[in-house]
């Protein structure tokens, strides 16, 4: 710890005095294509923002100083609130509902929370009213932050130190290039995660952290890098009695014994995790397993066991040996990525969370769901024994868990699923801890507080990540998890330096076609551009990723496009795409990586040389989509191709949380890119509308 510290567990990486973002290979791939440097309009000015105190976050001060922001708030009254607008996102089934559909379409991967929003909804009770605006986060105030003026020296500037093995480094330059440095919050991980002596809990030995950075800063680099490091010196360590997950002592035997769990919100980002773990792993040669039930080939999801999945997984790699079976009987898989319910299912055995009815009970609901409505699909299957599995994955070895969008997956809808596996790895490595009852709530206060909670001592490293913190993931880590230890960017809580932010006003017509025009211009900029700089014919148009508050809406804009001639995807949470059991519905949005390794069903994305620009295939918009059109569902974590330049939201950001990371999906690892945020500019709700470009602007990075 820093001797400056004014906190014992948190420490904020000093600002580098390099390239502003801490990316600075790809920084000057982005400017060798040319993306436009004048400053967009309705940007605030960088110098007008005090330094990086979170709490300034929101200052009302801002556009009072800033003679910019009065001329603009004159052409953009950003956009319309009129009560009931979100009525269709409000739901009579509580609180829950609601939450789920604030976070965007509610993340529907096996987390059978999320599947509730599916189900048809009465109109005919009070409606709740949404807070509409968490507050981001004071957690990282001036009174506990360490600006570690003294602590900087000690922070890595390079991969090299603490020295990383040689097969991760070399897959690691392959990945970024030889130039590349560590961005902040690497530096950071570097320092406290990999490096051994730099024990935080020195008695039980096992670690606590949260690294938090702003979108497309590099987390997941920042925790893979330590977990697998340290995942593979163990193996090495243990060489002489090789590694027999089937032998541990507590719990039954499994087939899948992981040492490594990494949990996300979707599917689609556990198969991007996976595939980016994979990629460093092919020196090292550590076993990495996606557990999508999507993945599988088989429609059949029921039918689908751990053997079948690690069949599977070992297919799509081609029959390389890369991956060999160690025992005939068991699968020495090292790290599993999926959601927590998809995980515990595998443990507990699918269904497990079904409750128990009587055979009277069985006839008389086995037809009919609580709505009335007749049972179909899983949600058919009821009785005990009936539809239940047998469990299928061990969690005695488990020593390292990430819980990647920690926001998401302990918000107080999905927490409840989230400790429920951390409770069981502590199970099965037999130091029990209390599952706490209380849910906290979206305020500083626990909501039943039935008992003092205790902090959670888990007999695992524990690594949280996430680009935003908001007051009830503060909250919870303040009651449950005391002493651990904070990680943190300077521009945490703000955009992406390398992101620009501009306001579109509605015209007052048709809406979809104020889009379509706004789509139009950025090719048509792009097109210009290229023109000027290489003579390009128009090659390197540049793809637009959507952002709207309900299916629906991208469904209609979806249809709207396509008819213009605008080739589209249109991804919602209820989308057919999504159950093929690939990330294939992303192809050519997400990014791709060059090494020749083919996208495996399981999400592999390959390696890319940041030396290399990364191809424009079939740049032609009428010929291949070059327009996504989505819901919050794909604005946490993923890792969006750098031709994505353009962000739109086209509906009033429900809070700019979810803001933050949907512009994040745009500007990543230090590539230009532009949020554009529609607005309407006169009429009613044209003080919300301030409100809104008022704190977009005050989370610009300065
Ligand atoms: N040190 C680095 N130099 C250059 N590029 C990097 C570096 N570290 C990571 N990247 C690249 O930055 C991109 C974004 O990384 P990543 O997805 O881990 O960001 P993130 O912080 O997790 O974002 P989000 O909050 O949106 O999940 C990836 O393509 C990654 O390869």
């Amino acid at each position: 710890m820093n001797p400056g510290s004014r906190s014992a567990n948190l420490e904020v990486a000093p600002r580098s005095r390099g390239p502003k973002h801490g990316f600075s290979k790809a920084r000057s791939r982005s400017s060798r294509e040319g993306f436009p440097d004048s400053k967009p309009r309705g940007e605030f000015s960088r110098d007008s923002v005090p330094h990086a105190d979170p709490k300034l976050i929101s200052s009302p001060q801002r556009e009072d100083r800033n003679p910019s922001y009065r001329r603009k708030s004159r052409q953009y009254n950003a956009v319309d609130e009129r009560p009931g607008k979100w009525s269709e996102e409000r739901s009579p089934q509580g609180p829950h509902e609601t939450r789920e559909r604030r976070f965007g379409e509610g993340y529907r991967d096996g987390n059978r929370h999320l599947d509730r929003q599916e189900r048809p909804q009465t109109h005919d009770q009070p409606r709740p009213r949404f807070r509409n605006d968490i507050p981001v986060v004071t957690e990282f105030s001036e009174s506990n932050t360490t600006t570690t003026k003294q602590g900087s020296s000690e922070l890595a500037a390079q991969f090299t130190s603490p020295p990383l093995m040689p097969g991760i480094l070399s897959c690691l330059t392959d990945i970024l290039g030889p130039h590349a440095t560590p961005t902040p919050i690497q530096s950071l991980s570097l320092k406290w995660l990999l490096n051994d002596s730099a024990q935080v809990n020195p008695e039980a030995g096992w670690k606590q952290f949260l690294l938090a950075s702003e979108t497309g800063s590099g987390k997941s680099i920042a925790y893979l890098l330590p977990v697998l490091q340290n995942l593979k010196q163990a193996e090495l360590d243990t060489a002489a009695s090789p590694r027999s997950p089937l032998t541990t002592s507590s719990g039954p035997k499994r087939a899948l014994n992981p040492r490594a769990l990494i949990l996300a919100p979707t599917h689609e980002l556990s198969r991007q995790l996976a595939g980016f773990a994979k990629s460093l792993l092919h020196e090292v040669k550590l076993r990495v397993l996606c557990a999508s039930r999507a993945n599988m080939k088989s429609t059949k999801e029921r039918d689908s066991t751990a053997r079948q999945m690690v069949a599977q997984f070992d297919a799509s790699l081609g029959n390389t040996g890369e991956f060999e079976l160690k025992e005939r009987s068991g699968f020495p898989v090292d790290v599993v990525v999926g959601t927590p319910m998809k995980l515990l299912e595998m443990v507990k055995g699918r269904g497990w969370d079904r409750k128990e009815i009587s055979k009277e009970e069985e006839a008389e609901e086995s037809e009919l769901d609580n709505f009335g409505k007749p049972r179909r699909g899983r949600d058919k299957m009821v009785g005990f024994g009936k539809w239940r599995s047998q469990p299928e994955m061990g969690l005695a070895n488990v020593e390292w868990v990430v819980v990647d969008e920690a926001d998401v997956l302990f918000d107080p809808d999905f927490q409840e699923t989230t400790r429920q596996l951390l409770a069981d790895i502590s199970l099965a490595r037999g130091h029990p801890v209390p599952l706490p009852t209380p849910v906290l709530s979206q305020s500083s206060a626990v909501t039943t507080p039935a008992s003092v909670p205790t902090p959670l001592d888990y007999p695992f490293n524990l690594i949280l990540t996430s680009a935003t913190i908001p007051s009830a993931l503060a909250t919870y880590l303040d009651t449950y998890h005391p002493k651990l230890m904070r990680l943190a960017s300077p521009n945490l809580h703000h955009l992406p330096k390398t992101l620009q932010t501009e306001y579109v006003n509605w015209t007052g017509g048709n809406k979809l076609a104020d889009i379509e025009r706004r789509i139009r211009r950025v090719w048509a900029e792009d097109a210009s551009m290229a023109g000027a700089t290489n003579g390009d014919d128009g090659r390197s148009l540049s793809k637009v990723l959507i952002f709207c508050n309900k299916s629906s809406k991208v469904d209609e804009l979806g249809t709207y496009l396509q008819e213009r001639g605008i080739k589209n995807i249109a991804l919602s949470s209820t989308s057919d795409q999504r159950k093929r059991g690939s990330n294939h519905h992303l192809d050519g949005f997400l990014r791709v990586r060059e090494t020749g390794t083919k996208d495996s069903e399981d999400a592999a994305n390959v390696n890319t040389s940041p030396t290399t620009p990364e191809p424009i295939i079939n740049s032609d918009p009428k010929s291949s989509p070059h327009v996504m059109i989505t819901t919050s569902l794909l604005s946490r974590g993923l890792d969006f191709s750098p031709s994505i330049r353009h962000v739109f939201i086209v509906d009033e950001p429900r809070n700019m949380i979810d803001f933050l990371h949907r512009a994040g999906r745009a500007g990543r690892a230090g590539e230009r890119g532009k949020v554009v945020v529609f607005g309407k500019m006169k009429g009613r709700g044209s003080a919300k509308a301030k409100d809104v470009r008022k704190k977009v602007g005050s989370l610009v990075s300065h």
